[in-house]
């Protein structure tokens, strides 16, 4: 019932026609051209909501969006289906069109800009001197480090043409109009799919800073494009942010109450790491089941964050997947209690699943079949161990992107 309900609450069906409708006359006063670019995991849908508000005012539009994220053709749009969260040859074409059809503009054009996470690998161009390759490594190497999006993306941004504002200054002098899924936590716009139209608020040194912090080793190119420094303002940008986990959370809450739980958001930011994550939600399921307190039963606990994962097993799984099976190993036994944790994008980490749903017999189910949870959590191998234990969630591409979100019940 919960997923369902956020999933309306932020889908961005809902969010772009509620923007644009109120905001109609923003786009309807410019004198030249409207042209839309939307990117990320949302984009088709964010694009398709454009359509339906703003209709034949659209001159063009492209989408770039995620591989099975597109739902059929829409009028008017070029649709694209790139690599994520590794950057491949589909990204790299996508992007060159929508650069193509967003050049010579005159200040009387307008570029609405619709962004949704997973942005940074769909909407790339490297800077001259790096190649495809170097980038796809580098990605790789980012995104099993434990290094979190912010630090991801500070390097992301000064590699690429297209990151950290350079979108907005490709557009200039036309305006860019950016609507945003937030799927970054405290909603840092210039991270958010890198920020390509927002003034980029990292720079060079911190890039490298976050390679070395990760021992990150690169070539002599990549440290050199890392100097160019990024735009750190922009005349011809305005942003909004349409949807947020903080969304997500509160839709979450007012169902719980709904459902007649006492209800208490932990955090919309949660940050740290997964195992540890669902360790410290079994000690508060705990003290709600032993003491009602932080929250009287029936208690529903909700927190949106995303937490990381220091992948060195050989397994399959995703952060929520694997904060799920730790919870699960620190309430062995106990009725009455469930927690679900899953990616708003509906996938979470390189597997078919959006999360998982767990209890106090979830590791007896894996016992069963003479299998010990814990080697499954040790090998990050989450997603097999909770599907022996029949407790994976599938939700398929939900066709919004703002973060994680976890519901922890103590009956
Ligand atoms: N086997 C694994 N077990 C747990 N987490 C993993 C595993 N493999 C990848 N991950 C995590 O999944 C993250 C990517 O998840 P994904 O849902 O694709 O990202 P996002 O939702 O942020 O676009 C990586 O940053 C990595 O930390
Ligand atoms: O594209 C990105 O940079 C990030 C954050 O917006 O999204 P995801 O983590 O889904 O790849
Ligand atoms: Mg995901």
């Amino acid at each position: 019932m919960i997923i369902e309900r956020v999933r309306k609450s932020v889908v961005p069906d809902n969010t772009v026609k509620d923007w644009l409708t109120k905001n109609i006359e923003k786009l309807q006063n410019r004198k030249g051209k409207l042209i839309v670019v939307s990117i990320g995991k949302a984009a088709w849908r964010m694009a398709k909501a454009a359509k339906e508000v703003l209709k034949d005012e659209i001159e063009r539009g492209i989408i770039i969006t995620k591989y099975g994220h597109s739902e059929g053709n829409i009028e008017g749009f070029e649709i694209y289906e790139a690599g994520h969260p590794i950057p491949d040859e589909n990204t790299l074409n996508a992007t060159k069109r929508a650069l193509e059809l967003t050049e010579n503009l005159t200040q009387n054009d307008v570029v609405l800009f619709l962004v949704s996470g997973g942005g940074s690998a769909l909407f790339e161009m490297p800077v001259d001197g790096i190649s495809l390759k170097d980038i796809q490594k580098l990605n790789e190497a980012l995104l099993k480090s434990g290094a979190n999006i912010v630090e991801i993306n500070t390097v992301r941004k000064h590699l690429s043409k297209v990151k950290g504002g350079r979108f907005a200054q490709h557009v200039h002098p036309a305006k860019v109009i950016s609507l945003v899924l937030s799927d970054v936590l405290g909603d840092r716009l210039d991270s958010i799919a890198s920020g390509p139209a927002y003034p980029d608020n990292t720079t060079s040194q911190q890039a490298l800073e976050v390679l070395e912090r990760y021992k990150i080793t690169t070539s002599e190119s990549i440290l050199n494009a890392l100097k160019q420094e990024t735009p750190k303002e922009l005349s011809n940008v305005e942003t909004y942010i349409i949807g947020s986990v903080k969304v997500a959370c509160d839709t979450a809450q007012n169902v719980a109450k709904e459902l007649g739980y006492n209800t208490l958001i932990l955090t919309t930011v949660l940050d740290c790491e997964a195992k540890e994550a669902g360790r410290f939600l079994g000690s508060i399921a705990k003290e709600i089941k032993e003491n009602d307190r932080p929250v009287r039963k029936p208690a529903a606990v909700i927190l949106g964050g995303e937490t990381i994962v220091r992948v060195k097993g050989t397994g399959k799984g995703g952060r929520n997947q694997e904060l799920a099976l730790s919870f699960a190993l620190s309430i062995d036994g106990l009725s009455d209690v469930v927690l679900c944790s899953f990616g708003t994008d509906g996938t979470d980490g390189p597997t078919d699943a959006a999360g998982g749903i767990v209890d106090g017999q979830t590791v007896q189910r894996i016992k069963q079949v003479g299998y010990r949870a814990e080697s499954f959590l040790e090998n990050n191998d989450s997603y097999n161990a909770l599907k022996i234990a029949g407790d994976l969630l599938i939700t398929g591409p939900t066709g919004t992107n703002v973060n994680d979100l976890i519901v922890l019940i103590v009956g």
